[in-house]
């Protein structure tokens, strides 16, 4: 009889970090345990509560991932009653592009008395929009140069990706270019953190910083035509093995196993990104079924067996999510960041009270009121671009925009017409995807929300005309993490040799999918034709209204920044 063995995932979210301890061979998840940031998303001051950040920009401290670890690995151990000894290997996700700057020894900069008052010096998080000059200027030289990679990347490379920010980081402060001796993706800094050795993964590589699989990163001819200092940048600042994601990063030094109770020596997987990683835990392992990653912000991740050039995606990268397949990645930059922002600005104190008396949240509440409603019945349309557009425009300039309110309009009417505008958001990704060839044949979410409203995931059914299946995990991420832990260890360490086998015995969805109704279905067709617009009216056409105002609004802060 094989004796249980055990594997844990930590999953480094925008708001939090969430690890898992789960038996290997079942999936069974023995404890789960979740630390928020200490220092959150930084988008207004640093730490010092003096020094302002401009508009656009999205920090974190690298200092909270630390504490993620050494809270809740030594808590799933305290809780689950697992010896460390039968932890048989450890991996860990990120949100991506979320890079810093590092001395070789991975000492982020920030961490320095001389830097720790420089906001360049930070985590850049995915959402730091910051960039978008640079992501430009990029886009126009690669296009004039007829550089191949950028059918790669929908054509178009995002401000939220490793090349715009380290450029955005040459442009403005040269010193923290000069100082830092490599830049690295989060996730790689992390197990450098636990092993010792900087290893880079090729997952984000692949999908954020222009590296191919056959053809490695673009040429120093063209890194020289964005600024004469970053002709060398692949050799001064992106070095270091790139390993796939399955294979093992290294193992747990003594350092650190003491710091967070594993034992030394334990089998670190090579870092892996949230979206990426939940596919194999929620059991996919082949073609045609896009799966959607639904949390602050959502990606949509599908295989394919061909290498399609589909607009506006956010890359195609071959063994980018599975071996042997081409990984497609799409996704949303707002979406539970959409509701909070809602509810933040808008919903009025007698909503929050009401929450109060009834014991639910605020969430919870809108959502009960908004079930309430028929499709169409509040006549309301939003375009979900409250952080820009990431798939498939690939645009952070572009706002958001609500249309149809009037002096009836409720709290509940506006949420659920986020919550649409995110679901017509997704279709026309589907729609894109398709219309490149690359079949989207079923639909899966896990994430946070979809585990937590399912009026959203009735809505998602319904605007999309397909059935979504749910992940059963409520810590899909975590668990894709973890099972890439137990293949670093291999079989003869306890684990498996490749993440379909592992895929099989741990991954799965809840039994009952969300079914679409059709007279919903027809309601929605209707609007996502409005929808679809709205959307090519002022993201595509000679509309250039939201990027006006965003100019006028961001010369203007920038002026109150300086007399601050
Ligand atoms: N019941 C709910 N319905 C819709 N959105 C929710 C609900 N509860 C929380 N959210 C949103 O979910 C987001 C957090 O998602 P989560 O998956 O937990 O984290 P992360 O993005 O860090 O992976 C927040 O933006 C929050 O506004
Ligand atoms: O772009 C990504 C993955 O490729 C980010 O990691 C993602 O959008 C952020 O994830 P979340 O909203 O779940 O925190």
């Amino acid at each position: 009889m094989r004796m249980s063995k055990y594997t844990i995932g930590v999953d480094f979210g925008t708001q939090s970090g969430r690890a898992v301890l789960v038996e290997v061979g079942t999936g069974r998840e023995l404890a789960t345990a979740v630390k928020a940031y200490t220092h959150g998303v930084m988008d207004e001051y640093l730490p010092d509560g003096v020094t302002r950040l401009e508009p656009d920009w999205a920090l974190q401290h690298p200092r909270d991932y630390l504490e993620v670890l050494e809270e809740t690995i030594p808590q799933l151990l305290r809780e689950s009653g697992v010896r460390p000894e039968d932890v048989i290997g450890l991996g860990v996700d990120f949100t991506s592009c979320t890079m810093l700057p590092i001395r070789a020894d991975g000492t982020p900069l920030c961490f320095e008395p001389r830097f720790e008052r420089h906001p360049h010096a930070y985590v850049k998080l995915w959402k730091h929009h910051a960039a978008q000059d640079e992501a430009n200027k990029l886009n126009e030289i690669a296009r004039e140069r007829g550089e191949a990679f950028l059918a790669r990347y929908g054509g178009k490379i995002s401000s939220e990706w490793m090349i715009p920010k380290i450029w955005q980081i040459l442009d403005e402060a040269p010193e923290v270019y000069d100082a830092a001796d490599a830049m690295v993706e989060a996730t790689d800094w992390i197990v450098m953190q636990l092993t010792g050795k900087l290893v880079r993964s090729s997952c984000p590589a692949g999908y954020k910083s222009i590296w191919h699989k056959r053809t490695g990163y673009p040429s120093p001819a063209f890194f020289k035509a964005l600024h004469p200092r970053l002709e060398h940048v692949v050799e001064e600042k992106l070095w270091g093995p790139i390993l796939p994601i399955g294979s093992r990063a290294g193992e747990l030094t003594d350092a650190m196993a003491r710091r967070i109770g594993l034992m030394p020596g334990t089998p670190v997987a090579v870092g892996n990104v949230d979206a990426h990683v939940s596919m194999p835990a929620v059991g996919i392992t082949e073609p045609g079924k896009m799966l959607m990653i639904i949390g602050t912000s959502t990606c949509h991740v599908l295989l394919g067996t061909e290498e399609r050039a589909v607009p506006g995606m956010c890359g195609v990268v071959e063994d980018g999510i599975i071996p042997g397949y081409m990984g497609y990645e799409a996704g949303q930059s707002a979406v539970g960041d959409h509701f909070e922002w809602w509810i933040e600005n808008g919903v009025p104190p007698a909503y929050w009270d009401e929450a109060r008396r009834a014991g639910i949240g605020i969430h919870e509440l809108l959502t009960q009121k908004a079930a309430k409603l028929a499709p169409g019945e509040s006549g309301l349309l939003a375009l979900d671009w409250w952080n820009g557009n990431r798939s498939t425009l690939v645009d952070a300039d572009l706002t958001g925009l609500l249309i149809g309110a009037t002096l009836a309009t409720k709290p509940e009417e506006i949420y659920r017409a986020l919550i649409e505008a995110t679901a017509f958001g997704t279709r026309m990704i589907v729609e894109t995807f398709r219309a490149a060839g690359v079949p989207v044949n079923e639909m899966y979410a896990c994430g946070g929300i979809a585990q937590k409203n399912a009026l959203m995931m009735q809505i998602y059914a319904d605007v999309l005309n397909m059935p979504i299946h749910i992940g059963a995990s409520t810590q899909a991420p975590a668990l894709g993490a973890a099972m890439f832990g137990a293949v670093a260890a291999g079989k003869a360490g306890g684990g498996y040799d490749t993440i379909e086998e592992a895929a099989r015995e741990m991954g799965s969805v809840r039994e009952k999918p969300y079914v679409p109704n059709p007279s919903a279905v027809q309601v929605y067709d209707q609007l996502y034709r409005e929808y679809a617009r709205l959307y090519d009216y002022f993201g595509r056409g000679e509309n250039d209204v939201m990027k006006v105002l965003k100019r006028i609004k961001s010369a203007a802060v920038k002026e109150e920044v300086k007399t601050c």
